[in-house]
């Protein structure tokens, strides 16, 4: 695929082909090609847990406890327990993208431009294998419970949880403002 057309037809996916398994292998293979980003300093603060199988399911119930806390009868709650849980169990893979936290600002926010552009290259190049990802920042990312599961480490940052999987159907795109909109010529 041409890399106009790759940028633009990527979207986020949640709903996946389960016909087909994701294997591991290419997976690695694809993370080793998207981390070949800019990075100042070269800090490649970054490394990438793979979540599937039993940690999977303890994930799942872990965002089912905690995001069913709040509900008003038992019933209620066992519910949207289950309806939490089976939002992680189903994704085909989930890729937690951790960032070492450098003391200073200036570095802190440089790795986390440069991990970002990593999630953009592997997003890109999984879209060109049929194999659709999401970033999402929910509770969990900051969940201590979640982190001690996914071995997350003091001073490390759970900057994404990336859905992976095949693409089942695809949403339509949403608008974009061309950047020509936007664009201020000082001369
Ligand atoms: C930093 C970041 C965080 C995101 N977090 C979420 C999220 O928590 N939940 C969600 O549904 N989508 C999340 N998204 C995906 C956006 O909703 C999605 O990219 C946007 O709607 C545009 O759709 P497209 O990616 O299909 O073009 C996130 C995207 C980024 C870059």
């Amino acid at each position: 695929m041409q890399l106009e057309q790759l940028i633009k037809n990527r979207r986020s996916i949640t709903n996946y082909d389960t016909s087909k398994n994701i294997s591991f292998e290419e997976i690695q293979a694809l993370l080793d090609i998207a981390v070949w980003v800019p990075n100042h300093k070269m800090t490649q603060p970054w490394r990438f847990i793979l979540i599937d199988g039993e940690t999977k399911k303890q994930l799942g119930e872990l965002h089912g406890k905690t995001g069913a806390k709040a509900a008003a009868t038992p019933e209620e709650k066992e519910k949207k327990a289950e309806a939490l849980k089976n939002k992680i169990t189903e994704v085909p893979l989930w890729i937690a993208v951790v960032v070492e936290e450098h003391p200073q600002m200036k570095f802190r926010e440089e790795d986390y431009a440069s991990a970002s552009m990593v999630i953009q290259n592997f997003s890109l190049l999984a879209w060109e294998k049929g194999i659709g990802t999401i970033w999402k920042t929910n509770a969990l990312l900051e969940n201590l419970e979640a982190r001690e599961l996914l071995q997350i480490q003091p001073g490390e940052r759970n900057i994404a949880l990336l859905q992976v999987g095949y693409i089942g159907k695809e949403p339509k795109a949403k608008r974009r403002i061309p950047a020509s909109d936007r664009i201020t010529i000082l001369k």
